[in-house]
């Protein structure tokens, strides 16, 4: 096994052999050709499937019963608390035989964060709050899942683009799938506009094969290899890059058409809300070797005292966790901008402080394959810049990858607004109302992303540091 056979997200087993491979020819850009062609979302030339086989049938059920009840936020009503049993009365399922098959290991990842996530905020919130105990039978396959696959356990962006959607008609090959518009399989609130915030994720992902495919071109710039293009491209397949994220940006902006930002945040955004300190949670786990592997291997649960297995904070599902967004920053040699660290806002916030910068700690949460693919890209990418501002006649090339600079600012200008319409004005708000309603005082505004971040001066300095990635001659 060679790491150029490596399929996206591989599972354990092949993990295992990832770091005797962690240098010299393994490493080369050629050994990610699969992602640079097929783009994130496609794991191999399909995506995960539909369904689980039948030995896991219980969990499919328990979704799909869920998702007829409807279950709600907070949910009180007899349906709701008859699912709830249901699950915690649920077998516990064997998972060794998904280890064998990746697309049925992620179809698992995908259907066990969901039912996590049902099951957390479904629950009516409890006075004085208590942690949430999440039953055996869903803790434990969660837990060994999401450590074959070197994922925290809780819903990651991956969760609810890359392993959660189809194709309708019949794929030739990957390049044409690529082109294809995406089906949703799973909501959680069953309504439109979250579907359609899904999608337009996913398109965003779709046009991301555009941008990967022209990175891989260039890359290949001065490898001699027969068919390869040469160093005089370089101009216009950096063009071809700007041209990409220019219509990310255009994709982005059809978050309007289709999700209304009110049934966005009262609707959909409270399901992906992960472990927090006011909302924590305890996996309720058995003595099984496979279970203790997964718990004392892992980063995101800690044992207490009294043999508890606690989760630590975590948080839920975020775009921040898009992998091609990270490449591009990764790509034009601007990370160390993006993912620099704001002192200003770390001395008002000691834990943002402790946690360092928030889009590095995603990374954690974006799926192993592509973290290696972004490690590879860094190297392979490093002198970008530097080799533009070296070329003798690269006014050319400069102005390019600038338009690339510049079209990465306006996605991310456009991203604030989003954010700001989507999120800030939301809270506003429910906040107004409150006040009409209890005549309390309004305190200073601060929405939150999913990810905790103070949102607004987050984004905007990120968007403002892509800026500082022009270069000047
Ligand atoms: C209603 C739509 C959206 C809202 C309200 C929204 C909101 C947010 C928020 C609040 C953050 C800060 C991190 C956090 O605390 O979670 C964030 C980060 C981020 N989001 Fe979005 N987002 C939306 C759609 C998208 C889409 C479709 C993409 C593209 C895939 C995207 C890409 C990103 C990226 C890359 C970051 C990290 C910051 C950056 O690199 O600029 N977002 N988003």
């Amino acid at each position: 096994m060679i790491l150029h056979d490596l399929p996206v997200d591989a599972p354990t087993k092949l993990r295992k052999q990832v770091p005797a491979q962690k240098s010299g020819r393994a490493r080369s850009a050629g050994d990610f050709s699969h992602i640079f062609e097929n783009g994130f979302h496609n794991v191999g030339a399909h995506p995960p499937p539909e369904h689980l086989r039948s030995q896991h049938a219980a969990w499919e059920d328990a979704l799909e019963r869920a998702r007829r009840l409807p279950l709600r936020l907070n949910d009180a009503s007899v349906g709701a608390e008859a699912w709830r049993r249901s699950l915690r009365e649920m077998p516990l399922l064997p998972v060794a035989s998904l280890e064998e098959d990746l697309q049925y290991l992620l179809r698992a990842r995908m259907v066990l964060t969901s039912l996590l996530h049902f099951y957390v905020h479904s629950l009516p919130p409890s006075s004085p709050s208590s942690p949430v105990k999440i039953p055996a039978p869903l803790a434990v396959p969660l837990l060994v899942v999401s450590h074959a696959l070197d994922f925290p356990p809780v819903l990651a962006y991956a969760d609810t683009e890359y392993y959660n959607y189809t194709w309708d008609s019949e794929v030739g090959d990957a390049s044409e799938a690529a082109r294809l518009p995406f089906r949703v399989l799973h909501t959680y609130s069953g309504t439109t506009d979250e579907a359609h915030f899904y999608t337009v994720a996913l398109r965003i992902e779709g046009e991301g094969v555009q941008a990967l495919r022209r990175m891989h071109e260039m890359l290949q710039l001065s490898s001699n290899a027969p068919g390869a293009p040469g160093s005089s491209d370089l101009p216009a397949l950096l063009r071809g890059l700007a041209a990409s994220i220019r219509n990310m940006d255009s994709i982005l902006q059809t978050m309007r058409d289709g999700c209304e930002p009110p049934a966005f945040y009262n609707d959909v955004r409270p399901w992906f809300v992960g472990c927090t300190a006011e909302g924590s949670w305890v996996f309720e786990v058995d003595d099984t070797p496979e279970t203790l592997e997964a718990v004392s291997g892992s980063e995101w649960v800690v044992r207490a005292e009294d043999g508890r297995c606690c989760a630590r904070e975590m948080p839920g599902s975020s775009a921040a966790q898009s992998s091609i967004i990270q490449a591009l920053d990764v790509f034009l040699g601007i990370e160390e901008l993006t993912h620099e660290r704001n002192f200003e806002l770390e001395r008002k916030n000691k834990e943002a402080a402790a946690a360092g910068n928030f889009l590095t700690r995603m990374r954690k949460y974006i799926p192993l394959a592509h973290r290696l693919f972004l490690e590879s890209l860094r190297e392979q990418a490093q002198g970008l810049r530097e080799h533009l501002l070296g070329l003798k006649d690269g006014q050319e090339a400069i102005d390019a990858y600038n338009a690339a600079i510049a079209a990465l600012r306006q996605f991310r200008t456009t991203h604030v607004r989003i954010a700001t319409l989507y999120i800030v004005n939301q809270a506003r708000h429910v906040a107004d109302k409150k006040e009409v309603v209890t005549g309390e005082m309004r305190k200073e505004d601060k929405a939150k992303g999913t990810g905790g971040t103070d949102l607004v001066p987050f984004l905007k300095g990120i968007r403002d540091r892509t800026d500082q990635g022009t270069l000047d001659r």
